[in-house]
This record gives C-alpha cells, structure tokens and sequence, in this order.
C-alpha cells in the first residue's frame, strides 16, 4: 500500500494531548524501513513505507518553500489521528533492548501509521543512535529528505536516552492503537485478488478492474500503474469475453499519484523523470495494445490522465450524469498524454480538445458525451443496474468476433498511437523537470492550492 493514512497537510496539531503511555511489555516496534539508509532516501522497507514529509507538530526552521510554514504549528506535543503522545514527559528509562524490540515491532505493522508518525519514529531513532542532527541541510526540492532533516533537526539537543525512550514510547502507543483500529480501505480483499491497489473479479465472461484506493481517490502510485499493468495482460488472456474498468469511491481517479514526485531515486530528479517516462510509456502502450472490448465505466468524476486512456482508446465509455472528465495537464505545468494529443482532436474536434488538453476544461458527462469521447450518460440512480445490463449482453457475443473486430477497427492505428506516446512521454519526461511543473505539485502537497 502506499502512503495511504497520512493526510498530513490537512490535519490540525492540537495543543496538548497526554496519551496514556502503554506499559505493554517488551514495548512494540521501531521504525527500521526508514531508518536504514535513510539518509540516501532509499532504503528496504515493507510498501507502506514510501512516503513523503509534512509534520505539523515540529518545529521546522525558516525557508520552507512555498507556505509548508502555513501548515506548521509551535507545540511541543505530537498529534496524530490515532496516536497522540506528549514528547516532552519525564522519560523512564528504555534499554537498549527495548529500543531493538521496538524497531522490530515497527517491521510488523499492517498499516501505514502515515507520514506524521513516520518522520518522528525517524527523527527518534536518528537522535537515539547518533544524537543531534548531524546532515547537511538537503536542497529545498529535496522534498523527502529535507522533511527528515528538518524532523531530526527540530530535537536540538536531546539526549539520547530520552530520544530512545520516546522512540519506545511512541511505538508503544501505536502498535495499541493501530492494531485496534479498522481502517481497511472498503472493498479490499487482497487475498482474492492478489492486488493491493485494485480489486479484480471475473464472472459472467467480464473482467473487472476496479482502482481501489478510495481514500486517495484512486490516485494512481507507482504499484497502481504496475498492478493495472499487469491485470491488463491477466485479463487479455483469460477467457473472459470483455474488460471492464472502474473506480471504488467518489472518483473514478485523481490521476497521477502527486506523492509519485516525492520519492527520489540516487539519480536525483533527472532519472526520476525518466523512470516515470518509461513507466508512462508502457503503461500507455498497455492500453494500446489491449485485444479485447474494454469498457470504461464512470460513476463519478475523472480527473487527471487515466480519462487520457479510457476515452481515447476504450471501445465504450459508460457515464452517469454526475460524472466529469477534467485533464488539467496545464495547471500542473504539463502535457496531454495517454496519446490524448493525437485521439482527443481526432474525437472531438481541434478546438474542443484545445480547450480540454490546454485550458483544462472541465466536461460534464453530458458534454463529453456530445463532443463523442463518451459512448452513453445514464442517470446516476439507474447507473449500475443500465450499464451491467449492457455489459452482460456483451459479454455473451462470441469473444473471437469481438476482439477480430475490435483489432480491424484499432489496428491501423497501433503504430500511429505508439509513436504519439513515445513522444508524449519524451515531452512531459522534460515537462516533469520544470519549475512549473515542481511548483504545482508542492502546492498540492502543500496544500496551498488546490485544482
Ligand atoms: C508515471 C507518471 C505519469 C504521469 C502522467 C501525467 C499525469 C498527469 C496527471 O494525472 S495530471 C492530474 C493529477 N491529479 C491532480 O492534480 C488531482 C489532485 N487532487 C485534487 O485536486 C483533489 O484531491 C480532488 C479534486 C481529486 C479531490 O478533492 P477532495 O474531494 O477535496 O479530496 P481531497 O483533496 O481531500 O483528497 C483526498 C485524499 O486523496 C489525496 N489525493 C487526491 N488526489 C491525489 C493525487 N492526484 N495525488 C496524490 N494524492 C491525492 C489527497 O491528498 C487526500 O489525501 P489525504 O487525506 O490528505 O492524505
């Protein structure tokens, strides 16, 4: 899972709040996926732990860009959804061993404890084992390891044996809480579908492929884009009749994963935006080469470049009346992709798509539908029950004549589409470097603005 629980940005540091310290002995966890390296920012960790910084309950020193101030308060507690722990308490004594049985606990957390906590376990662990912060201070869009420093900065001069006690302390209190909380995204049953970002079923000759990340609104991370990848291929090859892909929650998708930016290889930001071309590439050419029917089917809004996709290469596109299709690639300082460039103007027509693909202009349903980049809008309380008529009449047709005619239809156009996207990608690879594009996303992480 990806750095699902945090909301960081949004949450409010409230002035003082004791947590009844468990004495659970030997005292739970510690935070070895981060601490390990953690100052290369790469490290081996469970996949819960990529993650991105944002803690409002430290102190973070002068020069932060771009309002990260705003979000900040001056409180000497720690406050967390599920955890709450007053640092400044007088420390009881926690061994070495203690410390060692903690970081081992934190191995065995199910649940992201979010970004919050994950900073202050780092922060402990660094001052418990090599006291002040030692690292020069990381350039401002060093997002990940600036956030670090800045934690472990803001202990000053602990001692290490209170830092370790805290560090003890604060796993304490969140293998007891986290363990007792329920916030399983809905729907999710991963050892059913082996994913852990989607939900994949078959039944009636019908794939579905629904994105499962309600709480990030269906934000496609790293292991999204991986996990459609492969149900993708699954699914050209199992004996289903037609695809189906969907959302779980109030969006269809929110696009890129923003947080994606914050997770820099050794490279720095110029590989980053490579891997993400490559990744962008053959995420891309999966769709393109599809061989089935695949449908795509709206309830709610999509924003971002899974539209790109979905409108410009599935066989359907099915929209309830409360759906929107938006892809402001200029508001975030980049490019139309998903070949949208070269199947939207097609679709629509040169000046329509300008106003999407440039402007970023919101369509209703409605108006996607009569500019042709949506098949049929039903209205949003009959959605389900008209589109899964349709789909399992579908699904019934001979297989074999469908994706024959679906290949005659497509195929002239493949090679076109793979050079599109080629070239899409090699552009926003450029675009991902700008400082408009770098910009707009510390804004959203910031929480500065919003789209
Ligand atoms: C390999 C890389 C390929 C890249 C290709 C190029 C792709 C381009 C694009 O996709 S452009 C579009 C990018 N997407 C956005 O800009 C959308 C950003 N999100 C929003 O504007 C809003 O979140 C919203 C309008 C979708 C929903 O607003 P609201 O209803 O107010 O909900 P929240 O904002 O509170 O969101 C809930 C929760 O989800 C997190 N989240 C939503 N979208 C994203 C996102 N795109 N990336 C990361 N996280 C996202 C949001 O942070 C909240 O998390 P929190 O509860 O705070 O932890």
């Amino acid at each position: 899972m990806g750095p699902e629980g945090s909301g960081w940005a949004r949450r409010k540091v409230r002035a003082v709040v004791l947590c009844p310290q468990s004495p659970r002995s030997p005292p739970a966890f510690a935070h070895a996926p981060i601490l390990r390296g953690p100052d290369s920012g790469r490290v081996s960790r469970p996949s819960w732990a990529r993650w991105f910084p944002g803690h409002p309950g430290l102190h973070f020193p002068a020069g932060l860009p771009l309002g990260w101030k705003a979000l900040l308060a001056k409180s000497e507690v720690i406050s967390f959804p599920v955890v709450q722990l007053h640092l400044n308490r007088t420390a009881m004594r926690a061994s070495q061993k203690d410390f060692e049985n903690a970081m081992n606990q934190v191995k065995l957390l199910k649940k992201d404890p979010g970004n919050e906590v994950k900073l202050k376990l780092y922060s402990l662990y660094k001052q418990a084992t090599e006291g002040p912060c030692n690292m020069p201070k990381p350039g401002v869009f060093d997002l990940i390891n600036k956030a670090k420093w800045d934690a472990w900065n803001a202990l000053g001069s602990l001692p290490k044996e209170t830092a370790r006690q805290n560090y003890v302390d604060l796993v304490s209190s969140l293998s007891s809480s986290l363990e007792s909380s329920s916030q399983v995204e809905p729907g999710t049953d991963r050892k059913s579908t082996g994913y852990e970002t989607l939900m994949v079923t078959s039944e009636d000759g019908i794939t579905k492929i629904m994105l499962n990340r309600p709480t990030k609104k269906n934000a496609l991370n790293v292991e999204m884009y991986h996990e459609i990848m492969h149900a993708l291929k699954a699914a050209s090859k199992d004996d289903s009749a037609i695809t189906v892909l969907t959302g779980n929650g109030d969006y269809y998708s929110s696009g890129n994963d923003l947080t994606n930016f914050t997770d820099i290889p050794p490279g720095g930001v110029e590989e980053k935006a490579k891997n993400g071309a490559v990744l962008l590439r053959e995420f891309v050419g999966c769709f393109i080469d599809f061989p089935k029917p695949l449908i795509a089917s709206g309830q709610c809004p999509a924003l971002g470049h899974l539209p790109s996709p979905s409108l410009g290469y599935s066989i359907a596109v099915y929209a309830s009346d409360r759906a929107t299709f938006h892809t402001p690639f200029s508001h975030l300082g980049q490019s139309p992709e998903g070949c949208s460039s070269y199947t939207f103007p097609k679709i629509m027509s040169p000046a329509k798509a300008t106003e999407m693909l440039v402007f970023g202009k919101k369509l209703t349903a409605g108006e996607a539908c009569a500019q042709g980049l949506v098949t049929e809008v039903f209205p949003d309380s009959t959605f389900q029950k008209e589109v899964w008529t349709r789909l399992k009449a579908f699904a019934k047709l001979p297989p074999n004549a469908m994706r024959i005619s679906k290949e005659i239809i497509r195929n002239r156009e493949k090679e076109k589409l793979h050079a599109v996207n080629a070239e899409e990608c090699s552009v926003l690879q450029g675009r991902w470097l700008s400082d408009e594009c770098m910009n707009a996303v510390v804004n959203f992480l910031s929480r500065k603005s919003k789209l």
